[in-house]
């Protein structure tokens, strides 16, 4: 069993994605932020935590890319990726959207019904609160009239639903890791996910050459995100997603890459890809990947076999 410490509070989103990926007898614990989850992980109360990372439309998460990057190191062991559309929840007493003066939620999701607010609730005063269960808990309180809530949000407080399947950009998805502190990786499953924090040292085509590793050994760049350091103006961490697994030798041999031409390379875990049936201790979401393809493709092969060529030049065997 293991602890697993999410987004909360009790009713967002995370919530779903933690019970996707976590086991039935996995105890889930909600944090009021991001920062929150992940310092109840590093400090040992928790054995994993569920945090979202991005999101199809608006984007990455910066709480979750700052705090992944700042105090001690995590790896994700496993990612889950959830179809996003809101329910607009209001307090019993509100009975038609002409009432709805104030108007509560992550800023994520009120990116993501802009233009339906516009159009159905223009008087409204837009606020933001720490997640989408937060603004339904205050809506409950009676803080706002109504709250851009994931549609689980209903079952946890007692609210009208106003309106149900929000969403400006249908088919909108959230991705989000499960993280737990460095330890044993899960096993490759040949459609893996690697993420890293690179910061690339101020010198012209720094980036282009980090990236050019990767090409050079015919891996996938999947997300590619800068954030500033918050130290001097102009330097930036970037957050790279490719695909394969460190355990690859041509994984490994762009990591090492990367190690030497950064000033500063963090590892944030070799992961299966939303999709896959994911063994490991908190599980994965379901169903079958579309692009499964073997552990040890023709790609991997090429390199171990010009790694024994090397070997067996060196000692002088093979010329
Ligand atoms: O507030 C929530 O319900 C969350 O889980 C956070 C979050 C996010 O940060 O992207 C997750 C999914 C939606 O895109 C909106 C909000």
């Amino acid at each position: 069993m293991s602890r697993i410490a999410y987004f909360g509070p009790r009713g967002t989103f995370t919530e779903q994605a933690a019970h996707a990926l976590a086991t039935g007898q996995d105890e889930l614990i909600p944090a009021q932020t991001v920062p929150l989850a992940l310092d109840m992980l590093r400090d040992g109360q928790v054995d994993a935590a569920c945090v979202p990372v991005e999101n199809s439309v608006e984007g990455a998460v910066p709480a979750t890319m700052d705090a992944l990057a700042d105090g001690p190191a995590l790896v994700a062991v496993a990612e889950a990726v959830l179809v996003v559309s809101f329910s607009i929840l209001t307090r019993p007493e509100i009975t038609g959207a002409g009432e709805v003066r104030t108007l509560a939620s992550h800023p994520h999701a009120l990116a993501q019904v802009r233009h339906w607010v516009a159009a159905n609730l223009p008087a409204a005063e837009v606020v933001a609160t720490t997640s989408t269960a937060a603004a339904a808990a205050a809506v409950h309180r009676g803080e706002f009239d109504a709250a851009v809530s994931a549609p689980v949000a209903v079952r946890h407080y007692p609210l009208r639903e106003l309106a149900t399947d929000v969403a400006d950009v249908p088919d909108a998805r959230t991705r989000f890791l499960l993280l737990r502190r460095p330890g044993t990786l899960p096993e490759p499953t040949g459609a893996d996910r690697t993420s890293v924090i690179a910061t690339t040292p101020d010198q012209t085509g720094a980036l282009a050459e980090l990236l050019t590793e990767l090409a050079t050994r015919g891996i996938n760049l999947t997300r590619l995100e800068a954030r500033p350091t918050k130290g001097r103006l102009g330097e930036y961490r970037f957050y790279l997603d490719f695909e394969g697994h460190v355990a690859q030798p041509r994984v490994g041999d762009a990591l090492a890459a990367l190690h030497r031409r950064c000033t500063h390379v963090r590892f944030l875990g070799s992961y299966p890809k939303a999709g896959q049936p994911a063994p490991g201790p908190a599980g994965a979401a379901g169903g079958p990947a579309t692009d499964l393809v073997p552990p040890h493709s023709t790609l991997d092969s090429a390199f171990v076999s010009a790694a024994d060529w090397v070997a067996a030049v060196r000692r002088g065997e093979r010329a």
